[in-house]
């Protein structure tokens, strides 16, 4: 199974429009992927605050046409990363939209830990409630979104459910880089699974992002990284190396689950 990331230069100096139009080109570019991967809110940047209200769009909006559009046209899986949703209720989410080869929406996802604490995403956004799995041929997706990679128990409901690729779009900031590569890796080693992490390059909200996307087999081995630029990532993964690493080092099998509390 090939998948590529692409880890996009987000710069509020270039329209959303012409990003759009660009991001688009760059799926059609991996028509020779199974799946592709775009980072978080690559339309505006993670950390543009400023601009969520007014780039918001309803569900079906343009960014979802044009991922549509570009994964029926490059017969790709496509998660197209995230984009700013406003909901007919009018709240905004951070939501993920993973698309079919034939363009069909196969699941969205609102992030359910919103960054920032008491500022920023945190209070401009709603969040989500619901872990989401997309089945693929040859694989099951856990998505997340970014801070999510903090929250273990998440990816740890995922693998339950029976998740075997996390997939986590992210807008990570260049001075906690160090977290990113570090808890990509662990996401992978203690669920046994492929992670597929995809950031953003640039600066938005004059925050500078890492880059650094990463791709981590299920035995914690860094197959591909990213540097801080604008770049694509391309790996063929083996989906049997999941059941095989849970197999022949079962720890997931060992849990303890249940203990009183101390
Ligand atoms: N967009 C985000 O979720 C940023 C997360 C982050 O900066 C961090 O966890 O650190």
């Amino acid at each position: 199974m090939r998948a590529s990331l692409i880890q996009m230069h987000v710069d509020p100096a270039e329209p959303v429009n012409s990003r759009r139009e660009r991001a688009g080109s760059l799926i059609r570019e991996r028509a020779s992927s199974d799946l592709v991967v775009l980072p978080e809110l690559w339309p505006v940047g993670a950390f543009a605050f400023e601009t969520f209200a007014d780039q918001a769009e309803p569900c079906e909006g343009p960014t979802h046409q044009a991922m549509s559009q570009a994964a029926r046209d490059a017969g790709v899986w496509l998660h197209a990363g995230s984009f700013v949703e406003r909901a007919p209720d009018g709240t905004l989410y951070n939501t993920s939209l993973v698309f079919s080869p034939d363009g069909a929406l196969a699941a969205s996802y609102r992030k359910i830990h919103r960054f920032g604490f008491d500022k920023g995403e945190a209070v401009l956004m709603g969040a989500g409630d619901t872990p989401v799995m997309v089945p693929l041929p040859d694989t099951t997706l856990g998505l997340a979104t970014c801070y999510d990679l903090r929250f273990p128990e998440l990816f740890r409901q995922l693998v339950d459910a029976g998740a075997q690729t996390l997939v986590i779009p992210a807008g990570w900031p260049a001075r906690r880089r160090a977290h990113w590569s570090l808890l990509a890796r662990a996401r992978a080693v203690e669920n046994q699974s492929y992670v597929l992490a995809c950031g953003t390059a640039g600066t938005n909200g004059g925050v500078e992002q890492a880059g650094h996307s990463v791709v981590v087999d299920p035995w914690g081995e860094v197959l591909a990284e990213a540097g801080p630029y604008e770049e694509v990532l391309t790996v063929d993964l083996d989906p049997a190396k999941v059941a095989k690493t849970r197999a022949d080092f079962p720890a997931l099998r060992d849990r303890v689950l249940g203990l009183d509390t101390p």
